[in-house]
């Protein structure tokens, strides 16, 4: 099994670019020609017929990346303009000396976009505007580049990160919308989750040369997690049974909502539970009998009826299709008191939220799933704050609830007592009824087979958002979540 890999802040990545030089002993010069020199070599193997090349420079070190760049360009005959978006003449340090490097190789440059034609679908746009150094709101002459590049006719390349995005926390106003991204010494948190998922393309990291003892001198803002490195379960012995992989007990489903509830116990016997029963309005008893004949499909019609299931399952999860009525309250009300692990999701969550249920109860055996706007709700903040920074949402909400919480989004957090972990899973095709659903019963599923909630979190997350992949191979419009259910099973082993 793969080490997740680490995710920084600017700063830290500043950080281990100083280690870098100083453990290489190498002038910080040398490392932007690293950085150039690995540009450049993804440049020609994504697009080796491009035939012209426009590099648009900032007044930073990600600008001297550019100009390496493009003097490397040069030495190879390929036609290439910089578009200095500041001035030469303001340039200092590493930047200076990268852009007289590009003028001894001829490089032409210009100081005006009225200079710079607009390309064809054979040029190659190099955003090197601004990388780490980028903070607050985008400023002229800059934005004015970024729209330009937007408007370009060929692929774009993004150095280190695109213009514009924010490296520490993935929100982004105006910014660059690149094909593919190389970052470099370490990979910023910001380039895979909030609007990083959608801005970067696809990323290629390269270390250039970092020796690895400089990563233990600098501390990681989450670590991302993929199919190499994320626990699965164990094989299952000859002689197993049934009670040894679980009950599971799926609370949910009030007038008009018992789809959601019965997806939710069909994803959990898809993910490999032993036993699952349902606690729903009997009107979807027949739905539920007819779905899936394998789950134990019990009338609840108020918080008495649901007691006496409260006693042999195993991990409880509430929440697919509650509702947030008396039903949904009373029965939260008296899941919530049971001593064995906890999902909540969906209307549980909105109930939570509203303080009168479960009030000040925290949980270390309980995984909450938010997406963006039920986070707000359990903060008691606006959707923008989430969204301007999902991992201190994230965290706030860990904080505040304790437990394991899956802020869900494209790029996925997992904040827990241990730190953040990300993981990006899932397509456009997943933005549909019921998907939420679905992974609470993996998650429910997997803590019954033995995995501790956050293991289970980890692996159901991922899971989950492969099953949306694999699915969505025969198209992302009109994908369904059942459509999901039998990937679930065939990835779960
Ligand atoms: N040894 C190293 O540090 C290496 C760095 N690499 C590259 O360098 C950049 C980071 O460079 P830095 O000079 O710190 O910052 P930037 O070039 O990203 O930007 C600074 C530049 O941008 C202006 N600016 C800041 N915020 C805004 C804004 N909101 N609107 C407009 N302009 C803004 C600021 O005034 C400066 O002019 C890193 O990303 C790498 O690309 C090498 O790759 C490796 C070695
Ligand atoms: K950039």
């Amino acid at each position: 099994m793969d080490t997740p890999q680490p995710l920084y802040s600017a700063a830290s990545v500043r950080e281990l670019d100083r280690h870098t030089t100083a453990a290489l002993k190498i002038p910080s010069i040398a490392l932007m020609k690293r950085a150039g020199r690995a540009a450049f070599v993804q440049l020609q193997k994504r697009w080796p017929e491009a035939r012209r090349i426009q590099v648009f420079c900032g007044g930073g070190n990600n600008g001297g990346d550019g100009y390496v760049i493009a003097a490397l360009a040069a030495e190879k005959q390929i036609p290439v303009t910089v578009y200095a978006c500041i001035d030469p003449s303001q340039l200092k340090g590493d930047a200076l000396e990268a852009c007289e490097y590009a003028r001894r190789e001829g490089v032409h440059i210009v100081t005006s976009l009225t200079e710079l034609d607009r390309g064809d679908g054979d040029t190659v746009v190099v955003d090197a505007l601004l990388g780490t150094g980028f903070a607050g709101e985008l400023r002229e002459p800059v934005a004015h580049a970024v729209e330009r590049i937007n408007k370009s006719a060929g692929p774009v390349l993004a150095v280190d990160i695109p213009s514009g995005l924010s490296a520490d926390s993935g929100s982004a106003g105006h910014a660059v919308h690149a094909d593919v991204t190389v970052t470099f010494i370490g990979r910023k948190l910001g380039l895979f989750c909030g609007r990083g998922v959608a801005l970067c393309g696809d990323v290629v990291f390269d270390s250039l040369g970092a020796p690895q003892q400089v990563y233990a001198k600098v501390e990681p803002l989450a670590q991302r997690f993929d199919a190499a490195s994320v626990k699965r379960l164990p094989a299952r012995a000859a002689d197993s049974y049934k009670n040894q992989f679980g009950h599971v007990l799926i609370i949910g489903g009030d007038s008009g909502f018992g789809g959601a509830a019965v997806m939710a116990a069909q994803s959990a016997a898809r993910a490999g539970a032993g036993l699952i029963s349902l606690a729903t309005r009997p009107e979807h008893l027949p739905a539920a009998l007819t779905r899936c004949p394998e789950v134990m499909a019990r009338p609840v019609i108020s918080g008495q009826e649901l007691e006496p299931l409260l006693e042999g399952p195993d991990v409880i999860a509430v929440g697919p299709g509650l509702g947030r009525a008396p039903w949904g309250e009373q029965l939260l009300a008296r899941a919530g008191r049971a001593d064995v692990p906890l999902v909540l999701d969906a209307d549980a969550l909105n109930i939570l939220a509203g303080g009168r249920v479960l009030a000040g109860i925290e949980r270390d055996d309980w995984v909450l799933t938010p997406h963006v706007g039920e986070a707000a709700r359990l903060l008691d903040c606006d959707t923008a704050e989430v969204l301007a920074d999902p991992r201190a949402a994230a965290v706030a909400v860990q904080q505040k609830f304790s437990g394991v919480v899956i802020l869900k989004g494209a790029g996925t957090l997992i904040a827990h007592d241990r730190g953040v972990d990300l993981i990006n899973s899932g397509n456009p095709g997943m933005a549909s009824g019921g998907m939420g659903d679905l992974l609470t019963g993996i998650i429910a599923a997997l803590i019954g087979q033995h995995m501790t909630p956050l293991e289970a979190a980890r692996l159901a997350v991922w899971l989950h958002g492969e099953a949306g992949n694999r699915a969505a191979e025969d198209g992302q419009r009109g994908l369904l979540a059942t459509d999901m259910l039998p990937w679930i099973r065939r990835l779960v082993d």
